[in-house]
């Protein structure tokens, strides 16, 4: 049994196919990344994943439970939790607070709520600014907080959407310190990046995609000597030579 298998994801927007016939499985314990060009349909299968959108046709399986057929809520609830590309926190509310509202979905007394959310905090490191409200944050920090605010959910499975976008080399590279911490907590994760170089140093395997289909899945080294990927990603010429 896979920890995550996803078996025949298909999702079509009218006539658009933005996930075409995609089957992938994820090992507990690891490091996946899912890469493509603009468009390719990375950001629709974390939407598919998390229930943002219903599939059009596949199986989704979460240790050996279907869960493509559970609402949004309910696919937080069995242990998956997700960032957005775009961060979305709740912006007039505390660094702490906004993180306690995800610690509510495991709990319901205030203080249990209140005692994870400063684990979390203190685990991203965001200790200094808990007080801060959200809005006043730069991005580097917002990225974090949507971390931590996944991360305050207690998932399993998480996937991190864009996690380094928009961040310079320095807090990219704190970013990815976060992630390895994450995965070494015992959380697995399913990452989407744009930067190939923090897509191959962090994933321990890469499944490659271009419209909506599989091109390969592998070691982040085979992948990215794979003429298809190259071919991809830097047109005809470069894959010939
Ligand atoms: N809600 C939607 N309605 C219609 N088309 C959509 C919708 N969401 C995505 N698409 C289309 O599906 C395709 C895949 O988009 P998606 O955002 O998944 O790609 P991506 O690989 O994440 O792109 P990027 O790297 O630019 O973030 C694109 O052609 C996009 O325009």
């Amino acid at each position: 049994m896979s920890f995550f298998a996803a078996n025949n994801l298909v999702k079509q927007f009218g006539g658009l196919t933005a996930v075409a016939n995609l089957n992938f499985t994820v090992n507990q314990g690891e490091i996946f990344g899912i890469i493509g060009p603009n468009g390719s349909g990375k950001t629709t299968v974390f939407n598919l994943i998390s229930r943002f959108f219903p599939l059009t046709s596949g199986e989704i399986y979460f240790k050996g439970k279907r869960i493509d057929t559970l609402p949004a809520h309910k696919i937080c609830q069995v242990g998956i939790g997700r960032t957005f590309q775009v961060v979305k926190p709740l912006k007039r509310m505390s660094v702490l607070d906004n993180v306690m509202a995800g610690a509510f979905l495991r709990t319901s007394q205030v203080g249990k709520a209140r005692a994870k959310a400063k684990e979390i905090v203190h685990f991203c490191g965001l200790e200094p600014y808990k007080d801060f409200e959200a809005k006043s944050l730069p991005i580097p920090l917002r990225k974090r907080l949507e971390i931590a605010r996944a991360l305050a959910t207690e998932p399993e499975l998480l996937l991190l959407d864009e996690t380094c976008a928009g961040l310079n080399p320095k807090e990219s590279e704190e970013a990815i310190l976060l992630i390895r911490k994450i995965r070494e907590a015992g959380v697995t994760i399913i990452i989407v990046e744009h930067l190939m170089k923090v897509m191959m140093g962090i994933s321990d395997r890469i499944l490659a995609i271009n419209f909506g289909g599989q091109i390969t899945t592998g070691a982040p080294k085979e992948v990215a000597g794979h003429p298809e990927v190259i071919k991809a990603y830097l047109g005809d010429a470069y894959a010939q030579g």
